[in-house]
């Protein structure tokens, strides 16, 4: 069964594998799912995971999720209490967790209201795993490892001592993590952590070692992606319709087949309280039918009955409404989808950026150690970042975080920025930048040279923005509020633009829960098109002239195709000029090319996609677009065309406004929340639609 989930795994890079050893990886998720359907009788099962979020310990990351939270310019945004991170589920004592106090000093107003990434951008953590190894990775920290040959000086002014790697007889299960990473290639996993233990502690981690302990890692964590690819190979040649990734719970084996309620036991259902375990169970049961419906499938029941069962679980047993656990779900296959609902009711690992402007990750690394903080590398595709475990002090508050020599940052919020690879003296635009993680980060590796404009069309965000720019000491930033609609007529011929859009939020459910709940059909239509407004606004501040650049890159921490596919398949269209090219990222799923009926261009599939379940990050998507000249010729029929490269397309063109009669609705909607929000009388929305359909009619 642990086989399957690979299958929805991306081996590369390299430390993906790694989930599988502490982080809610496949594995772990898995086992976690198995204990909780193997036994109906456990206390965990006798919970919602709506409920168990919020009870628990807590521990760093959800510290720092709660306290980010806080200012969260996010609507309703509550605290995730009670799921440990998965790096961290595993961490020492509890005593040790209640001593760790992760604060966030940004301070959000609040008011905005569509899910944005914005704090959780900035201060909550998360992270894909990476290994010791990383901190040899990046220009800025090859040094690192070739520091004094002291043990790292861990502190011990606490009860119990903080190790990077602690010592014989009080090792963490981190150390044992570790260890198992070490295995010999072939080597029995459960066994080979027993037998590494001993041998293992005697080597304890210094600066001077971590090289050779890093290599070691390197091969292990290539020999696990090797097994993993395994894995998938295997999974994909079993037979389909054993592809369900819950535990059997026997019951098939007691001779008492699974019957799908009926309409009226459905209704009765509605009216009581429904058991848990019944929902659990059934659950279980409609996924394993829906992986053999042939064989397991009540005679006269559709695939469509047991899927709309299924939903409507899944949508009381984790508290979403029934709208968005069907969006959610049909992004995925059947048994995916359960892991991904799984995912998000747990914490992601908190995860620190090292502002380069000020600091070197080694350094940073060694001064937070000394301070009690367990860390380690992110993972092997960023240079910058760092993981933190558990720390004695809060990491909101520590005179380094002060000083601006680390943003806590969502290890997914590094990924845009990645892609959009500034360079030394560009000129770029941040179109919706509050409270900053993604700006500063841009200045950085720009080092302050070259100029960002860092836009939010909230004020209010935007006092944020400006603070995290002065603290992190960025000195090319200007910081304006614009809707972002209004460029480029504000300002345009930039080298490079992010637009890291306004969304649902559907990718951060795991800190946000609000999002379970809150979000209608007409939300994600009103987004969706406010996204694609912003797009062309985006690409047309792009100058295709830029000598170094000539880029934009589109993100949204969401993962429905409405804000993310489908806004960049109608840039393509709408923008001949653009093409999608490479993110650089390196891993992530592909974006998709045809989902429930659409097809989108093939080019899509070069954007990026990333899950909780699958990368141990917030759900996020990346797109990155090359723009290149618009050359209007003249073609032999009326139309014009434009010139991209040697393709010659034809020319749309239009304003970025929308005032075809199927965006008549939306323009309406936008004009009567506009006079609202400014207490004036506005027609009721049924008369405006009423009116707007009789015209079309007409
Ligand atoms: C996902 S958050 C940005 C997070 C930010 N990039 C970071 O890394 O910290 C989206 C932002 O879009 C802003 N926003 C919403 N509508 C906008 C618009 N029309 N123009 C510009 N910004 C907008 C919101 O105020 C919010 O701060």
């Amino acid at each position: 069964m642990g086989g399957r989930r690979a299958k929805y795994k991306q081996l590369p890079p390299a430390p993906l594998p790694e989930l599988k050893q502490d982080r809610p990886s496949s594995k772990k998720l898995g086992k976690r799912k198995a204990d909780a359907d193997d036994d109906l009788d456990s206390e965990r099962a006798h919970t919602r995971p709506a409920k168990r979020a919020k009870e628990g310990s807590k521990v760093a990351n959800q510290k720092a999720g709660k306290a980010g939270q806080k200012g969260d310019g996010r609507p309703g945004v509550k605290s995730q209490k009670g799921n440990k991170p998965p790096a961290q589920s595993n961490r020492k004592g509890k005593k040790r967790e209640e001593e760790v106090e992760v604060e966030l000093l940004e301070t959000e107003s609040g008011g905005e209201n569509e899910g944005w990434e914005d704090m959780s951008d900035v201060e909550d953590g998360k992270a894909i795993v990476g290994d010791l190894s990383d901190l040899e990775s990046g220009e800025e920290d090859d040094d690192l490892l070739q520091g004094p040959t002291e043990e790292l000086d861990l502190g011990s002014d606490e009860e119990e001592e903080i190790e990077l790697f602690p010592k014989k007889g009080t090792k963490s299960k981190q150390q044992k993590r570790c260890v198992r990473i070490l295995a010999p290639p072939g080597s029995d996993d459960t066994s080979l952590e027993d037998d590494k233990d001993s041998e293992d502690e005697d080597e304890r981690v210094t600066v001077a070692n971590m090289e050779a302990r890093s290599r070691a890692l390197d091969e292990a964590a290539a020999h696990e992606a090797k097994l993993g690819l395994e894995e998938v190979q295997n999974a994909a040649a079993e037979e389909g319709d054993d592809d369900v990734d819950m535990e059997d719970d026997g019951e098939e084996g007691d001779g008492e087949p699974f019957r799908l309620p009926t309409a009226e036991e459905r209704e009765e259902e509605k009216k009581g309280v429904t058991d848990v375990h019944v929902v659990q169970r059934r659950m279980r049961r409609c996924v394993r039918v829906l992986g053999s419906f042939k064989k397991l499938a009540e005679k006269g029941r559709s695939r469509s009955e047991y899927v709309e069962q299924l939903i409507s679980d899944i949508a009381s047993y984790f508290g979403y409404n029934q709208f968005l656990a069907e969006k959610l779900f049909q992004l995925f296959s059947v048994a995916e989808a359960i892991e991904f609902f799984e995912a998000n009711e747990m914490s992601r690992p908190v995860t620190i950026r090292t502002n380069t402007l000020k600091t070197r990750r080694r350094d940073l690394a060694q001064v937070l150690i000394n301070r009690g903080v367990n860390l380690e590398p992110i993972g092997k595709w960023t240079n910058v970042g760092l993981q933190v475990f558990e720390s004695t002090v809060p990491i909101g508050a520590t005179p380094e975080y002060l000083a601006g020599h680390y943003m806590l940052q969502a290890a997914s919020s590094f990924l845009p920025v990645i892609a959009l690879g500034p360079q030394p003296n560009e000129r770029i635009l941040d179109m919706a930048s509050a409270p900053g993680g993604k700006t500063t980060h841009i200045a950085a590796l720009l080092q302050n040279t070259g100029h960002v404009f860092a836009n939010d069309t909230s004020k209010a965000r935007t006092k944020s923005l400006a603070a995290n720019v002065h603290r992190m000491g960025c000195k090319n930033v200007t910081v304006c509020s614009y809707d972002g609609r209004e460029f480029p007529k504000v300002m345009g011929g930039f080298d490079r633009v992010l637009l890291d859009a306004p969304c649902s939020g559907t990718g951060v459910i795991s800190k946000d829960s609000s999002v379970k709940v809150n979000k209608t059909d007409r939300d994600f239509m009103l987004l969706s098109h406010l996204q694609k407004q912003l797009i062309l606004c985006a690409i047309d501040s792009v100058s295709p002239e830029s000598k170094t650049g000539g880029y934009l890159v589109y993100s949204t921490c969401s993962v429905t195709v409405d804000e993310n596919e489908a806004v960049v398949d109608y840039a393509l269209k709408k923008r001949p000029n653009v093409t999608l090219v490479d993110t650089g990222i390196g891993f992530g799923r592909e974006g998709f090319t045809k989902y429930r009926g659409k097809t989108f261009h093939p080019s899509v599939s070069l954007a990026r996609r990333f899950y909780p379940h699958v990368h141990n990050m917030d759900g996020f998507f990346v797109a990155k677009f090359k723009i290149e000249k618009r050359a209007k010729v003249k073609s032999s029929g009326d139309e014009a065309s434009t010139v991209t490269g040697d393709v010659v397309n034809t020319v749309i063109e239009e304003d970025v406004g929308f005032n075809s009669e199927e965006d008549q609705k939306y323009v309406e909607e936008g004009r009567r929340r506009q006079l609202k929000a400014k207490g004036l009388r506005v027609r009721p929305r049924q008369k405006i639609e009423h009116d707007l359909s009789t015209k079309v009619a007409a």
